[in-house]
């Protein structure tokens, strides 16, 4: 049996795990590493801040996650497959990982954010649900 989500350690544990995926990925690690050439040591603690903010309130986060993803896809679009992609990696490194309510929470939250981030930057097409 995996363990529980429990802390910002096992968030860190997590993030970094994901976006080592995301970084050599081929269907949206260029977005990253190409468009918008992320430095990943402001990135990751705020990944940490954004998700243990999700799970245990802490209230660290600071950030407009809408509007960051409305710039990068004028900047280079980013289509319904990118979006499904992104949560089938986050959804697989969390089952790798983890398991338990905490665990089923980060993933639904996901699922939920995903689905408004698609519709906040493609307007006309609602998708509901990606996932
Ligand atoms: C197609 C899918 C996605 C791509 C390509 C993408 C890419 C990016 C990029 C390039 C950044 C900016 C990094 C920087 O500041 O240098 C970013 C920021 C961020 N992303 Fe995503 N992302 C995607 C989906 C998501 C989803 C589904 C979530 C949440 C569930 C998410 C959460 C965040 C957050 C919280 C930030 C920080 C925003 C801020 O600092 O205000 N992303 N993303």
């Amino acid at each position: 049996m995996k363990p529980d989500i429990k802390d910002r350690a096992d968030i860190q544990q997590l993030v970094d795990t994901f976006y080592t995926k995301v970084r050599a990925d081929d269907t949206i690690g260029y977005l990253f590493n190409d468009v918008a050439k992320v430095n990943w040591e402001v990135h990751l603690p705020r990944m940490y801040d954004f998700w243990e903010n999700i799970l245990f309130q802490t209230g660290g986060f600071k950030g407009n996650p809408m509007a960051a993803h409305v710039q990068l896809h004028q900047k280079s679009p980013l289509s319904a497959d990118h979006f499904q992609h992104w949560l089938k990696l986050w959804l697989t490194t969390v089952d790798e990982l983890f398991e338990g309510d905490k665990t089923e929470l980060i993933k639904q939250r996901a699922r939920s954010i995903a689905t408004m981030m698609q519709v906040k930057v493609h307007p006309s097409n609602d998708p509901r649900s990606i996932m």
